[in-house]
């Protein structure tokens, strides 16, 4: 596909890795970055693969859910008192340990389906056509490290 757009977004976050044999066991945190690339066969309406607006829309609502929260992975030994203590601002991982690529990969996927949803509402502000494709998602964990997942 020839034409291809990316969006950032950044948000700020805790996890534990309960597998780490290193430090990333205990509660941290990161300012992340998150860069989508999205890509199409041929312009909108607009000249546009789409409004980078409404790639960030699609994607504010499973990032507000992230930022400021704790990352556990629900087989954690202390995931039922944190989650407990600290509500909905600890997000659970179904047995996998939040690292950075399968943060990617949670939120390529989420991002998909909104993206698949989004191409049916005709009357959006900012729309997406249908041959709009989700080409990766980038997850920054450290200045120095990322994850990526892709198509
Ligand atoms: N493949 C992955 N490796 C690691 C992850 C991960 O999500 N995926 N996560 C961590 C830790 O969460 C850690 O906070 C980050 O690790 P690292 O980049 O090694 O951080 P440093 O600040 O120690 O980096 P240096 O460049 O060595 O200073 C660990 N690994």
């Amino acid at each position: 596909m020839p034409y291809r757009i990316a969006k950032t977004l950044t948000f700020e976050s805790g996890h534990i890795l309960s597998k780490h044999k290193g430090r990333c066991r205990f509660p941290h945190g990161h300012s992340r970055t998150v860069e989508v690339v999205l890509a199409a066969e041929q312009l909108d309406a607009n000249d546009m693969v789409c409004d980078f607006k409404a790639v960030k829309r699609s994607l504010e609502s499973l990032l507000d859910r992230w930022d400021h929260a704790l990352c556990l992975n629900t087989a954690d030994p202390g995931f039922i008192d944190l989650q407990r203590t600290y509500g909905e601002r600890v997000v659970a991982f179904a047995g996998t340990d939040p690292t950075t690529e399968v943060m990617a990969r949670t939120i390529f996927e989420a991002l998909q389906q909104r993206l698949h949803e989004a191409t049916k509402e005709s009357a959006a502000e900012f729309p997406i056509s249908p041959g709009v494709r989700l080409e990766r998602v980038r997850v920054t964990e450290t200045a120095t490290s990322w994850a990526e997942y892709s198509a």
